[in-house]
């Protein structure tokens, strides 16, 4: 049976198509969920994408987080479905409280676009699997408000877990506390990161290939 994969579309959402090619690429099958929607549809995971959700309104993720569909991956996420959320997916993951934190305006104050490079830190994650301790990797960046905050408590605990799944190497490029780009919840089925992977998937298009390992990781993991 082929693995499902559920990719949510919010009003304002850009990086949808991509994601559901990652995961497509990576041999599993995408299935398109509605923000209207609580039906998941089945899937085994899945996959909050970047862009604009609700227009960016209030703040980055601060509406999606309320909307139907949300509140049943809120639920399951607690049961262990893997979620990933990318970008806006990561703000949307933290306005959830499915993650600790909140991302805030860049330091900086502009909108960045980049090719970043990552070191993988744990590699015990649900969409991490296929990668080795440490693995350092470039993939694209691209956003306003990207700059990871938690207070010390919830900082200190996260880098005492293993919590902290990624970080920035070269620069730090929004200001984000400790140089984190990603993290995971303590069962290690939720990952939020602001970089994209799954814009990181083919030779022809570039930069890397570096992100179609989060996609072959999931799939994975659920046929173990
Ligand atoms: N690429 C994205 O997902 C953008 C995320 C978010 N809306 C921001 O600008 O910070």
């Amino acid at each position: 049976m082929t693995t499902r994969v559920g990719v949510v579309t919010f009003p304002g959402s850009l990086d949808d198509r991509d994601a559901a090619r990652a995961v497509k690429l990576a041999g599993a099958e995408p299935v398109a969920l509605w923000h209207g929607d609580k039906d998941l549809r089945q899937v085994d995971a899945v996959i909050l994408p970047g862009g604009f959700s609700y227009g960016d309104y209030l703040r980055c993720g601060a509406i999606a987080r309320f909307s139907p569909v949300m509140e049943t991956i809120i639920d399951q996420a607690g049961a262990g479905l893997p979620v990933l959320g990318i970008c806006n997916g990561f703000q949307v993951l933290c306005e959830s409280h499915l993650l600790p934190g909140a991302l805030t305006r860049n330091d900086h104050l502009h909108f960045i676009c980049r090719d970043q490079r990552l070191r993988v830190e744990n590699v015990d994650t649900a969409w991490t699997g296929d990668y080795a301790a440490g693995q350092e990797i470039t993939i694209p960046l691209k956003n306003g408000e990207g700059g990871y905050v938690a207070d010390e408590r919830t900082l200190d605990e996260l880098e005492a877990e293993g919590r902290v799944v990624f970080r920035y190497l070269d620069v730090n490029p929004n200001g984000s506390r400790r140089d984190i780009a990603g993290i995971t919840n303590a069962a290690g089925n939720v990952v939020g990161l602001m970089p994209h992977p799954e814009h990181a998937v083919e030779a022809l298009t570039g930069p890397t290939t570096d992100g179609l390992g989060f996609f072959t990781s999931v799939l994975k993991k659920l046929v173990a």
